[in-house]
């Protein structure tokens, strides 16, 4: 690493590694890549102190540039080091998994809260400390930020930090550089695939939390219902281990005696939690999954039963599963299922609550995973009655094209295509009648729809509330 004389020396404000982001007095980390240089000049001219690259300097720049064997390592280490190593000072826990990273995530840091830790979170929805909360650009954020959250979390007292890791942060070591006191496995299945390529490149990214990133005396909390969830319980040499069976597989560690799915929450009996039955307002048999795993997770980093009650009792995710509207009739729940699995399990939670006929309004996002498309098709169109295929985020791709891939993988007559998302949940409310359910699924909590590389302003919340009036 940079000497910490050479640090000083260079009176640095901040760290940066966006151009776009340097504010003046900040130590510029050029990544490589074609750009590095163009970018180090744009953050020079912005006031960067220095610039810290791995080709050898431009002549013009020989004064301002220092020269590394690895920008990536550096930055590590010198965020590490200007941020006064902060992940040091806290237990860290991380969730990873494709779906129910946010859901636990929630859970987690409501748990440790009620056990009266100081807890910080970081996720999809949000960063939070206490009552301070900032809306999320990415389930994980870049090394940089998270460190100078870390940083922030330390300072205000914080004890715990809760954050979900996603498979692109650990392969890109975002993380770099934490010792996670507990990770926690919830399931792999399809998606990412633009990204990994492959499910076992996948599910290889997934495991560095529990092979790279987890401390020696840590704990990893799995679920073996997951046939990859069973793998990682295999392969990975850990000396705690705790294995989470909804299902009761032979020799779990933790396996529930009964659950019991209400309209409105879920009643779990689970001896190696609990001698009585714990109640939770979250609904449907996929929350059961990330309950038990959050449960088994707090009882191994010692919370108290009674924190882990009342976590459960009050917590709510929003965009999860949201009742948006209810009229002991006509119910409309948003959801952010975006994965054919979470499209699949949500549809099935759906189905058993619904008296009438059930719909669901959904898209694909752009720029990403396409084949999961033609899978999603074909299981909205097997899970509901109707489906209304529209957009999601068509990002820079065509919408129509995005509709084409997912409309692809649907043989019946009974869906409509309407590329206006605020057209489509237009209209399926209009639709409704006495005990229908309409689910619309993708975009949870965001309140945004990204066209081209443009947010607009967008909110499935609002656009069903309006019209449900
Ligand atoms: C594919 C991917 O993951 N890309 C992430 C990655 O970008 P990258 O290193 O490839 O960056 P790049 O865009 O090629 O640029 C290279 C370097 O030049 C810099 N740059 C770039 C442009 C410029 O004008 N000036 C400049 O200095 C960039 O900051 C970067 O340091 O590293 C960046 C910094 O950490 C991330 O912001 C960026 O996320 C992009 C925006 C993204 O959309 N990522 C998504 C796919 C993602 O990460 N999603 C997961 C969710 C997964 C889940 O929920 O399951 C997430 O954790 O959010
Ligand atoms: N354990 C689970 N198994 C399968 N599907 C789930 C599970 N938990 C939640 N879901 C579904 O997945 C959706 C996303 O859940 P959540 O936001 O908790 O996951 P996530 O892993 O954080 O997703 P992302 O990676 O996109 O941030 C939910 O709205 C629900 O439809
Ligand atoms: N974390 C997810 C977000 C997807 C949300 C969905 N609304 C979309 O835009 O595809 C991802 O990066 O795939
Ligand atoms: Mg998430």
């Amino acid at each position: 690493m940079l000497s910490e004389t050479v640090l000083k020396n260079l009176g640095i404000q901040g760290l940066c590694d966006d151009s776009r982001k340097v504010a003046p007095g900040d130590l510029f980390f050029a990544m490589p890549g074609e750009q590095a240089e163009e970018f180090a000049r744009t953050a020079l001219s912005k006031g960067a102190v220095a610039v810290v690259g791995e080709t050898e300097a431009p002549k013009d720049l020989a004064s301002k540039w220092i020269l590394v064997p690895s920008v990536k390592e550096e930055r590590a280490s010198v965020a590490k080091f200007f941020y006064h190593d902060p992940f040091s000072k806290m237990r860290v826990h991380a969730i990873t998994g494709t779906n129910g990273k946010t859901t636990s995530a929630f859970l987690m840091e409501s748990m440790l809260s009620s056990d009266g830790r100081k807890t910080a979170l970081v996720g999809t929805i949000c960063k939070k400390i206490g009552d301070k909360v900032i809306a999320s650009n990415l389930t994980t954020p870049g090394i940089l930020e998270l460190y100078a959250f870390a940083a922030e979390a330390v300072e205000a007292g914080c004890t715990d930090f809760v954050m979900e890791a996603s498979s692109h942060s650990l392969y890109q070591g975002r993380v770099q550089g934490i010792a996670y006191k507990s990770a926690l496995f919830s399931n792999l299945t399809e998606d990412h695939l633009d990204y990994h390529k492959t499910m076992e490149n996948y599910f290889q990214a997934k495991k560095l939390l529990f092979t790279r990133y987890l401390a020696a005396d840590g704990v990893a909390v799995i679920n073996v219902d997951d046939a990859y969830g069973q793998r990682l319980m295999d392969e990975i040499v850990v000396a705690n281990k705790v294995s989470v069976s909804r299902l009761g597989l032979d020799g779990a560690n933790v396996v529930p005696n009964s659950i019991q799915s209400l309209e409105d929450g879920l009643v779990l009996d689970v001896p190696a939690i609990s001698k009585t039955p714990i109640e939770t307002r979250l609904v449907g048999e996929f929350n059961a999954d990330n309950v038990l795993l959050v449960m088994s997770w707090a009882k191994s980093i010692g919370i108290s039963e009674e924190s882990i009650r009342k976590a459960l009792a009050t917590v709510k995710v929003p965009g999860r599963f949201e009742m948006t509207f209810n009229d002991g009739s006509r119910r409309v729940i948003v959801d952010y299922a975006h994965t054919p699995d979470a499209l699949e399990r949500v549809l099935r939670v759906a189905r058993s609550l619904c008296k009438g006929k059930l719909s669901v309004v959904f898209g694909c996002g752009g720029d990403r995973d396409r084949n999961k498309r033609h899978i999603m098709g074909a299981i909205a169109e097997q899970g509901a009655d109707f489906a209304w295929v529209t957009s999601d985020n068509p990002r820079t791709e065509n919408p129509e094209d995005i509709i084409a891939d997912i409309v692809s993988g649907m043989h019946s007559e009974h869906f409509k295509v309407i590329v206006s998302r605020e057209e489509a949940i237009r209209e399926a409310c209009q639709a409704m009648q006495a005990g229908d359910f309409l689910v619309v699924a993708g975009k949870g909590h965001e309140n945004y729809q990204i066209i081209g590389k443009t947010k607009h302003h967008f909110d499935d919340h609002e656009v069903i509330l309006r019209e449900m009036k």
